[in-house]
């Protein structure tokens, strides 16, 4: 089989890797993803570390909550990184009326991530509370429009912090889907409560990949692993910056075993998920389908997040060429946002407040 032949792997088998010559454009049989051949031994070699240096490893650990935009020459000021920066990127805020006004006349979705987004990022990510004032917003908004959670943490912690039944939850990236008792639709027939999960197969894999960090990792200070039951974090920002590496080994001689998770980054954490296609993005256009909104162009979605795995929605709205995507950050970041806010009490305050306050026709079509 060459490299770039196809491998398929059943969600029922996860041991069974099945080769496929065919493209993976083809429909599949429901339970079974397609993973590039590529991608699976390239995968392997990251986590083997197979011509990766610890550096470079260490070097994005450090890079995992930028304060600096990449692509501009370092000779140009902070300042007028930022000013250049805000002009392609301008505050959702002052741009508010422009948002409105493209927004006229369809159906407004919200997606919310919640960690740097919902609530400020804080050490302990057990204490990650949202404000009052937030859920008062939050609440608002999902009145008037269909408003989901999107979110790296499992459903169940992120419920604890928000605490509205009212929402859809996508949690695990995206993974674990789950609207309210009452949910919306376009189509008013079907009103059935949502459930979807991709990764149902990798439950007892996760789990025991959480086991085996868990106990990795334990003699290294300040590390924490987290079960987000269809992915797991393993979290650095207590850790002594000298201890990198060490977490570094200690990860990776976890994951060489598991060559279906993959590695990948957020803020100061990394994020251990299964191998399939499937992110904040597909979760965000999952949920529009689901909605009712799969083929028409009478939808508005609007996401707001603040890290790499939101990155995924931007993008997706971006090809979509439907609604926009809302990067929250004090800093200059390479994104796929069109607009940006600075931190979550300005999301709260400000935004969300605003467009939450809005009697729009939209807002109006949402309710019955
Ligand atoms: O998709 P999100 O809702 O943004 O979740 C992503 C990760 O968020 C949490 O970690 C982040 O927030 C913590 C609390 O402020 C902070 O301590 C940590 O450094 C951040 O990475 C959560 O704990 C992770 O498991 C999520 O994957």
């Amino acid at each position: 089989m060459s490299a770039t032949q196809n491998v398929v792997v059943s969600e029922t088998t996860r041991s069974s890797i099945i080769p496929n010559n065919n493209s993976s454009s083809q429909k599949l049989p429901p339970g079974l993803i397609s993973i590039s051949k590529k991608k699976l031994l390239k995968n392997i070699d990251i986590i083997n570390g197979g011509g990766q240096r610890i550096n470079a490893w260490v070097d994005s650990m450090r890079a995992s909550s930028p304060t600096h935009l990449k692509s501009l020459p370092s000779s140009i000021s902070s300042q007028q990184q930022l000013n250049s920066w805000i002009m392609q990127h301008p505050s959702a805020l002052e741009m508010f009326e422009q948002i409105m006004e493209a927004s006229r006349g369809k159906q407004i979705v919200m997606f919310l991530d919640y960690d740097g987004t919902l609530s400020p990022i804080v050490d302990d990510p057990d204490k990650a509370f949202m404000s009052s004032k937030m859920r008062r917003t939050v609440k608002k908004l999902a009145k008037c429009f269909p408003t989901a959670i999107v979110t790296g943490r499992c459903i169940d912690k992120v419920y604890n912090f928000v605490k509205l039944a009212e929402l859809y939850y996508a949690g695990s990236h995206g993974m674990d889907i789950k609207g309210p008792a009452k949910g919306f639709s376009r189509h008013k027939r079907v009103k059935q409560s949502l459930l979807y999960q991709p990764a149902n197969d990798y439950l007892p894999m996760i789990n025991e990949v959480y086991r085996q960090l868990l106990e990795k990792t334990k003699s290294t200070p300040g590390a924490k692993v987290e079960n987000h039951k269809f992915c797991a974090s393993v979290h650095f920002r207590c850790v002594d910056e000298k201890k990198w590496s060490e977490l570094v080994l200690q990860v990776r001689s976890v994951l060489k075993e598991f060559p279906t998770l993959k590695l990948t980054q957020g803020r100061k954490v990394f994020e251990i998920r299964p191998m399939i296609e499937w992110d904040k993005g597909k979760a965000l256009e999952f949920l529009l389908e689901a909605l009712g909104f799969g083929s028409t162009n009478n939808v508005f979605p609007v996401y707001i997040g603040d890290d790499r795995t939101d990155e995924d929605a931007f993008k997706m709205l971006r090809d979509r060429g439907e609604g926009f995507g809302i990067l929250v950050s004090k800093f200059p970041k390479d994104t796929d946002a069109s607009y940006s806010l600075q931190d979550p009490s300005e999301a709260s305050d400000g935004f969300l407040a605003k467009i939450g306050g809005m009697e729009t026709n939209a807002a109006k079509n949402v309710k019955g």
